[in-house]
């Protein structure tokens, strides 16, 4: 459940007012989700999704809300979010920062075939493109900087094996981190963790059109070449055994490189990048398994997951061809 700020229909009322979107007709709470509260409003003008924000503050918001409009202006399908008079986009629901955002058409699309690996990565490329001029700096809080500070926080739970495997992966991450290759990378504003259920799909089967990316709260200035390995890493992945379906992998870079084809070094770079993906998520999610901050808020996914991702993306390292 994801409603950890109840919102009455006046209190929503007099919060969208300012906002220029019409009449409030209903709102519904949204189940979905971990981190924050949302809920669905519809007026007599549109579709919207109210966030309250339970753990960003506002002195982080303005780079992600920002971001959004500013991709939502160059036409990527991004959930706009909405400004009063003044131009904020960034507001206050019963003390909490909040927002209203546009609400994306469609739903996720949880088995994905080649159709939409392929429109995954030519919409990612495109994002990248119209996130370069984005004038805000802010890096990705979840990169090498915090793998290193949270590694040795979660170690103790680890069997010596996987103590092992994670110790020389950041390590091996570090020293790539430093080298010449990896500094050279093109970089700007990532998604960072674009996985298949913060992506909208609509329309019949065999036919879906992405309609939107969306929950860019763990965005950050980082190389294109990371985002596409944490997509590659969860579009284009046997679930089970987290090996890559390379058909789909092919297809998801091939249409990504329709847009903005990669250069020598990112290809190069990618199977090292797809083992750093894999070391952010392991990570992650030992982090939130292991050492819960809230427990009311925090509902962990399996670690071991991206222990198997990061296992065959070192057994099996992968480029395209070219
Ligand atoms: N702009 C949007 N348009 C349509 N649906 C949305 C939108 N934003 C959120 N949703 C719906 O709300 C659900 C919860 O949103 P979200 O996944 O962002 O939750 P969260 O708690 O903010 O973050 P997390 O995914 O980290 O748990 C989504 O699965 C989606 O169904
Ligand atoms: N996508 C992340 C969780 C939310 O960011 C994961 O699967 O671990």
């Amino acid at each position: 459940m994801a409603v950890f700020t109840e919102v009455s229909t006046d209190e929503a009322r007099n919060f969208i007012a300012p906002l220029g979107v019409g009449q409030l007709t209903e709102l519904r709470g949204i189940r979905a989700g971990i981190e924050n509260t949302n809920y669905f409003v519809t007026t007599d003008g549109g579709e919207y999704v109210l966030t309250v924000f339970e753990r960003l503050s506002f002195e982080q918001l303005p780079f992600y809300l920002h971001l959004m409009q500013h991709l939502a202006q160059r036409g990527i399908p991004v959930p706009n979010p909405r400004a009063d008079a003044q131009g904020r986009i960034l507001h206050t629901l019963k003390g909490k920062p909040a927002a209203l955002v546009d609400k994306l058409e469609g739903s996720h699309q949880l088995a994905p075939d080649l159709h939409h690996c392929q429109q995954v990565g030519s919409m990612l490329a495109r994002m990248h493109l119209a996130g370069q001029d984005y004038p805000r700096q802010q890096p990705n809080l979840r990169g090498l900087a915090w793998w290193t500070e949270t590694i040795p926080t979660v170690l103790p739970h680890l069997q010596p094996g996987q103590h092992a495997l994670i110790t020389e992966e950041l390590a091996f991450q570090q020293s790539l981190a430093a080298s010449p290759a990896c500094q050279a990378l093109p970089c700007g504003p990532i998604h960072a963790d674009l996985f298949r259920d913060n992506v909208m799909f609509a329309g019949l089967p065999g036919h879906e059109r992405l309609t939107g990316f969306f929950d860019f709260y763990f965005a950050g200035v980082d190389s294109f070449l990371f985002d596409i390995a944490v997509c590659l890493n969860d579009w284009c992945i046997d679930l089970d055994s987290g090996a890559l379906v390379e058909e789909r992998a092919a297809a998801f870079v091939a249409a990504y490189e329709s847009q903005r084809p990669l250069d020598g070094n990112e290809h190069r770079l990618l199977p090292a990048m797809l083992r750093a993906a894999a070391l952010r998520f392991w990570t992650s999610r030992l982090w939130d398994f292991h050492l819960p901050r809230d427990a009311a808020l925090l509902k962990p996914h399996d670690p071991t997951h991206f222990e198997r991702v990061l296992r065959a993306r070192i057994d099996k390292p992968w480029h395209p061809a070219r």
